[in-house]
Order: structure tokens, then sequence, then C-alpha cells
């Protein structure tokens, strides 16, 4: 099928969809000063100013006891007691509001005890504002304010020596021992580029017309999360999606930018573990990567709980992997990244790849690692 008439571009210059995530944990200035709900309290226009500096607007929202989830203009934010993650894609600067985050936190009685701050390789880096061209200067603006913490950056290469994926980790003394008592958090982020076309049609809403819902059924994004997620999805006009998905301290959240000469799409959960993950998450990179196809993918897992076997993903199938890498961070959690390619015996024609027509799962119910059986204490 022919689907050049159907497709549209919101951008002629193309559309960023690489995002960058930046994470701030808190701890209480001293224990008389700390609080139910913490960086909850911080108010709606409080938070607008925040997404105003970095360039982006809140589209959608959904909340529970644990966490407030907010779909942006450009990607996501969630605000937790004592944990803020806020991932912006498109030309956004997302490091312009951490001065303001400080100043809000302390507000509330608040100090930062970690950053983290990763982005995979952009698709347009030169197009991407002040200081977000070049890691070294993201770095710096980074260690202006976190570089009185133990702090490292590293650049994780990928196929061909390029680097691939970005990582940036502050932590105060004490962080490393104060993981047991928060409770360990796994964070999955999977970045894939050029998706097949018969994943990303089901993206474009010139009408104005289709509803976020109806794409996560369509595209079996649904088929990702057992029935205990909440959520919450959004379909840009004339095309886009981002969705957000939450059971109780656990996230999720997806974001495809469908048009075809820059197509991108990405997945993250985050959830708690203190045990052994078995290979839980490895099947859900297998169940994501088959329904969203790409010919490109990285990944990453954060593990404050690192187990002491290497937790790397099995080839995904019709996948190669052409990069694994192992960062045990100063203050004891580990970072694996690994860069995926399409099998090139599987590759006879790029365009038989993108309309290929593989069969989805049929489901992934309980796929998803439970986030259950662990404290309800705020992340
Ligand atoms: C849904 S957002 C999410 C991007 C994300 N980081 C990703 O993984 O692709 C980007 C997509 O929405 C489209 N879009 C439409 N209106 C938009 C808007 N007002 N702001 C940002 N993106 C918009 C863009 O062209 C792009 O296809």
């Amino acid at each position: 099928m022919d689907y050049s008439d159907t497709f549209a571009t919101t951008d002629a210059d193309g559309f960023e969809g690489v995002e960058k995530r930046l994470e701030v944990a808190f701890t209480p200035v001293d224990m008389e000063s700390d609080t139910q709900d913490g960086l909850r309290l911080l108010s709606r226009p409080q938070i607008s100013s925040l997404l105003e500096l970095a360039g982006c607007t809140i589209v959608s929202e959904l909340h529970n006891e644990h966490v407030d989830s907010y779909i942006l203009s450009e990607s996501s934010l969630f605000v937790y007691r004592h944990r803020i993650i806020l991932k912006t894609c498109g030309r956004t600067q997302v490091l312009q509001c951490v001065s303001l985050l400080l100043n809000y936190a302390s507000g509330l009685s608040l100090k930062p005890c970690f950053c983290r701050y990763t982005h995979g390789s952009f698709l347009f880096p030169l197009k991407q504002p002040f200081p977000h061209s070049w890691f070294e200067v993201e770095v710096q603006c980074l260690d202006s304010f976190f570089g009185y913490m133990d702090t490292e950056a590293h650049s994780l290469d990928g196929e061909h020596g390029q680097p691939a994926w970005y990582v940036y980790c502050a932590a105060a003394d004490g962080y490393g021992t104060s993981i047991a008592d928060h409770g360990p958090l796994c964070t999955l982020e999977i970045g894939m580029t050029f998706l097949s076309r018969d994943f990303t049609r089901h993206f474009f809403n010139e009408s104005g017309r289709q509803t976020g819902s109806a794409m996560t059924e369509v595209s079996c994004i649904s088929k990702i999360f057992p029935s205990s997620f909440v959520l919450d999805d959004f379909a840009f006009t004339p095309c886009g999606y981002s969705m957000n998905a939450i059971d109780r301290e656990a996230l999720s959240t997806i974001h495809v930018t469908p048009e075809d000469t820059w197509s991108y799409g990405s997945f993250e959960a985050v959830w708690r573990s203190s045990h052994s993950l078995g290979d839980s998450w490895q099947k859900l990179v297998e169940t994501v990567i088959s329904i969203f196809r790409p010919l490109r993918a990285v990944l990453s897992l954060h593990e404050e709980a690192p187990s002491s076997r290497a937790s790397s993903c099995p080839n995904p199938s019709g996948y190669v992997c052409n990069s694994t890498k192992r960062k045990e961070m100063q203050h004891g959690t580990v970072v694996t990244f690994q860069a995926f390619h399409r099998s090139l015996a599987r590759q006879k024609k790029v365009k038989d790849i993108i309309r290929d027509t593989t069969e989805y799962p049929a489901s992934c119910e309980a796929l998803f690692p439970s986030p259950h059986e662990h404290s309800a204490e705020g992340a």
C-alpha cells in the first residue's frame, strides 16, 4: 500500500523526537520540615512557570495517591513526593528550569540528593538550542547546579563507535546507602528510530477527530499494559501521540513521532524492585520492539539495586545487538546500555522492512514487572 498521500508533517525542518530526560530526587532539609506531599505541593502556576522555561505546556493530566502525571506538548512530567521526572523533546530547553526548580524545592524545605540526566543521540543535534547541542556543555550546565555532589558523565557508544547514549549522574553523600530506605528504582528507556509504517500510520490525525485512546488500541500499545495501569493518551494534530500510564508508584510513558523521514518512538518504564528482576523486563523489551518495529533501537536500564549477574537483554527476535555496555556508577547503581538493529538477514529492502506486517503478540498481560510487592513509600 502506498501511504505517500496519507502522511503529513508538522515541521518542514524535521521534528526532534529524541527526548532529554531530567530526574531530580530530593530529601527534606531536616526531619521536622518533611511533609506528606513534598514536591506535590508545587502549585499549578509554579509547574507552568517551570514548563514555560523549558518551552512546553501541559495538554493532559492524571493523578493517583503517589504521582501527578502530565502529558506535555513535548513529552511528559511526573511529580512524586520527593522526585521529579521531566522528559521533553523537540527544541525544548529542559535544563533552563533547573534553577527555578531548586528554588521552589528549597521553599518546600527540600534539597536535591540525586540528579540523573540522559538522552540518546539527537537526530538533528545542531538544531538543539543552548546548552543541548553538545553533551559537554550540558554537563557544564548540570555541574553548575549539582557539581558539589559526586558527579560523573558518560557517552556510551553504539554502532561503529558512535556515541549513542549520554548519561550524567550526581549523587549526594549517602545517596547510595539511602537507596534501600527509599526503595530501589529501575528505569528502562528505549529509543527507536525509523519505525515501521504499519505502526506509524496509526498516529496521523489531520481531521483532529482521532482520539488518543483509539490510537492506543489500534496500534496495539494497549497490549503492553496489564489492566492495573491507568492510561492517559493524547493524539496531536495533524500527527503525533503521547501516553502516560501509572499504576501506584510505577509509571510508563510512550511517545511517537510518526513523520516518515524522522520517525521516532520512545518507551519508558520506572518501577521499584528490591528483588532480582528475572527476565520480565527483557520480555517487555521484546514486546515493545515487536510493536514499534524500528530499524534501530537503543536501550538503557538503570538499576538502583543491580543484580550480581549482568542484566542485558537477549536480542529481540529479528534484531542484532551491536553494542552492550555496563557502567557501574560511583554511588553503586548500574546502567546497562544496548544498541540493536534489524537483522540484515531480514533486510531485503528498506521498503519491505518498513512495510513488514509481522504479527503482533497476542497479549502482554503480566509481563510488566509488578510494583505491588514493594512498600508504598513515596518515590
Ligand atoms: C507526540 S510529540 C512526542 C515526541 C516524542 N519525544 C517521540 O518520542 O517521538 C511529537 C509528535 O507530535 C507532533 N506534534 C503535533 N503538534 C505538536 C505540538 N504542538 N507540539 C509538539 N509536537 C507536536 C510532532 O510533529 C511529532 O510527530
